[in-house]
């Protein structure tokens, strides 16, 4: 029995690169898309919100002397075609996405609407919300606390490139080690920036707990929906 019912997947942008120096790596998101079909095989009710890293960052080099918001703009552009490529995998996989932006580009995909989102869940289809927040100055983090929260998931489940939270960025100090539970309150204390703090600070008011787990490792995602103790939990 899955320890969830419905779940808010955040996918990081630059896990769909692979090996790969950015883009999108087909074998890379085949492989996601056929987790998510596993976990959606058990019944469990899928909303994804996926980042945009793997194509552009609106804090990056590329856009430096770029006016913030308008580079933040572009970057919830690229969480949308991402959107577009996630969903398209999962037809092809025989699956049933719905695309949702949160900025107007009703030629490309439909707007967020609350209740459309929740019908369309209750009806066993995947929602991918793309354009993040469709706000300058936030992330997608913060979309998928958001959505979460909107749309009653019981858990937001960040997948991505490390596998939970460290005391410290794993990728820059060898010798951080990985909680395997925090609290909110330590996390935004501690300036653990695995998640940014709005994101925490919305999941905390929200009481909505996150995992964070490696989207790298093969079978992640079943073990954390099943409740297994994978990846870090970070609670009230
Ligand atoms: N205390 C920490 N514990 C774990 N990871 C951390 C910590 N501090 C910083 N990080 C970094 O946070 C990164 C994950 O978050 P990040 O926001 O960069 O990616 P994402 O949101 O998953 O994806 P993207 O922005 O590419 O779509 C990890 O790759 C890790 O290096
Ligand atoms: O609500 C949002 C979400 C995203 N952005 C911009 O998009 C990029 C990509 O998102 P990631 O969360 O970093 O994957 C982000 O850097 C912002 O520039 C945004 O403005 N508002």
């Amino acid at each position: 029995m899955p320890a969830h019912k419905r779940i808010l997947l955040k996918l990081s942008g630059e896990a769909l690169m692979g090996d790969d120096a950015f883009g999108i790596n087909r074998a890379t998101i085949v492989r996601i898309v056929r987790e998510i079909q596993e976990v959606t095989q058990l019944g469990v009710e899928v909303a994804v919100v996926i980042g945009g890293g793997n194509i552009f960052r609106g804090v990056a080099g590329g856009s430096v002397g770029m006016d913030r918001a308008t580079a933040d703009y572009m970057g919830m552009l690229a969480t949308v075609m991402n959107a577009l490529a996630l969903a398209d995998t999962m037809r092809q996989e025989g699956m049933t996405a719905r695309v949702m932006s949160a900025i107007g580009i009703e030629q490309v995909v439909e707007p967020y609407v609350r209740p459309k989102a929740l019908q369309y869940l209750e009806e066993g289809k995947v929602v991918i919300f793309g354009a993040g927040t469709g706000n300058p100055f936030f992330t997608t983090d913060t979309a998928a606390a958001l959505r979460g929260a909107e749309i009653g998931a019981e858990i937001v489940l960040k997948a991505t490139k490390v596998d939970g939270v460290y005391t410290a960025d794993p990728k820059k100090d060898p010798s951080a080690t990985r909680y395997s539970r925090l609290s909110f309150d330590e996390a935004i204390t501690k300036n653990l920036q695995v998640l940014d703090a709005t994101a925490f600070a919305l999941c905390r008011d929200q009481k909505l707990p996150i995992r964070v787990f490696s989207i790298f490792k093969p079978g992640a995602l079943k073990a954390v929906v099943m409740g297994h103790d994978e990846g870090t939990l970070v609670h009230v």
